[in-house]
């Protein structure tokens, strides 16, 4: 595997350029989540974006080339990127697709689940006496796939992206987009960012502005091109020019991934580990884990544990079927035991009833002897 990168270097060198310099000599930690409905190529893309980014593995600490079966859980992916001194750290969160099923809630609900549970767990670490080291998986950004439909956005990716957009930098992202013309593709981002506006979908932004025209000519372009249309190929193929470049073959030419006719892979890319890295991380500390931190501020004392709300739908059918269980079990049991207690006192009644006629027998029988005794005793003069 080797990496396209070769002649401009994988970027992190440029990181001292990036707006807020705040990797220190430990290096920095980039995690990023990818989500999005089922088979819309989201594993393949990280299998892209690493085999465009990462040289040859030296060790076993890099663990990426997934296969692109079905996701079923949430995977992470780690790598490291290194390049003159500087060490980057970089987490890919695999969801499972979603969008499969009637009650889609199911499935995306653990991905929110997930980026709510990595703030919570910084936090409880950052609210302990010792901090040296702590754990951080927070999400940094999600990009969120949208199938190229070239109609609109779907119920179900408002409802998703409008919960992700409050809790960590979403990127909506076009899924294959060798699927569509350019012309329909431009059409399908304009609906897109349209839907975005109305709906108030908080998508990441970052300023444009910057200290050389360069830069902001960059930034720009970068901006622009939101949302990313992206074709995810880790093949090499051969273009009609003679060149080979990764991409997808069809039989009337080539899509590749990293030609900016055909999508924006490569400003995703540059935007995600080359100029806005920092920045991405430096957001998630000051704007989303500081509104999770405020939310829960306000609802609990410090060190006091979240009180876990059941929220998946999956778990709140369960319960109640549960509950349903139990209370049908319950009425069965004092069913049984209301009929026993019938039968009880029918056999006590009669129990009674037998004792009554006994006495009534003895009685008799005791009269019988008493004039019988009457009748041998001697007779008095
Ligand atoms: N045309 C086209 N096909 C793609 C692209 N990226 C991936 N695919 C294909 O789409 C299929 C699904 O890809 P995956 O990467 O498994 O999709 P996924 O989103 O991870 O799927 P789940 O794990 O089920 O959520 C595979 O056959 C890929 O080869 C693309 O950019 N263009």
């Amino acid at each position: 595997m080797a990496s396209t990168q070769a002649g401009a270097g994988i970027g992190i060198a440029n990181l001292p350029n990036q707006r807020h310099a705040i990797a220190s000599k430990k290096g920095s930690a980039l995690t990023m989540m990818i989500a999005g409905e089922s088979g819309l190529g989201k594993t393949t893309f990280i299998n892209t974006l690493f085999t465009t980014t990462i040289k040859a593995p030296k060790n076993h600490k890099r663990r990426f080339n997934k296969t692109t079966e079905k996701t079923v859980e949430i995977e992470i992916i780690r790598a490291e990127l290194e390049e003159k001194q500087f060490n980057v750290k970089l987490s890919v969160i695999d969801t499972p697709g979603f969008g499969d099923y009637t009650n889609n809630r199911d499935s995306w609900m653990p991905i929110i689940d997930f980026i709510d549970d990595q703030h919570e767990s910084y936090m409880r670490q950052d609210q302990q006496p010792k901090r040296q080291e702590l754990s951080d998986m927070r999400v940094h950004c999600c990009l969120y796939f949208i199938r190229p439909t070239g109609h609109t956005l779907k119920p179900l990716d408002i409802e998703v992206m409008k919960r992700l957009g409050t809790r960590v930098n979403l990127i909506p992202v076009i899924a294959k987009a060798d699927t569509m013309t350019p012309t329909d593709l431009h059409k399908f981002k304009k609906r897109i960012l349209e839907v975005i506006a109305a709906q108030n979908i908080q998508c990441y932004t970052f300023p444009l502005e910057s200290d050389d025209e360069a830069s902001t000519k960059r930034n720009m372009s970068i901006m622009a091109a939101m949302p990313f249309s992206i074709i995810g190929s880790t093949e090499d193929v051969v273009t009609g020019d003679g060149r080979t470049v990764k991409g997808r073959q069809y039989s009337w030419g080539v899509a590749e991934v990293e030609n900016e006719d055909h999508c924006d892979f490569k400003k995703l890319r540059q935007l995600l580990i080359r100029t806005h890295m920092l920045d991405l991380i430096h957001s998630t500390e000051e704007t989303h884990y500081e509104n999770y931190r405020h939310a829960q501020m306000e609802t609990r004392k410090i060190g006091e544990p979240k009180v876990k709300t059941v929220t998946n739908p999956k778990w709140k059918e369960e319960e109640e079927a549960l509950r349903k269980r139990f209370t049908e079990q319950v009425r069965l049991e004092e069913n049984r035991f209301r009929s026993w207690e019938q039968q009880l006192i029918a056999e006590r009644d009669r129990l009674n009833k037998d004792l009554e006629a006994e006495h009534s027998h003895i009685k008799a029988l005791e009269a019988e002897l008493e004039s019988m005794q009457v009748g041998l005793s001697p007779k008095r003069k």
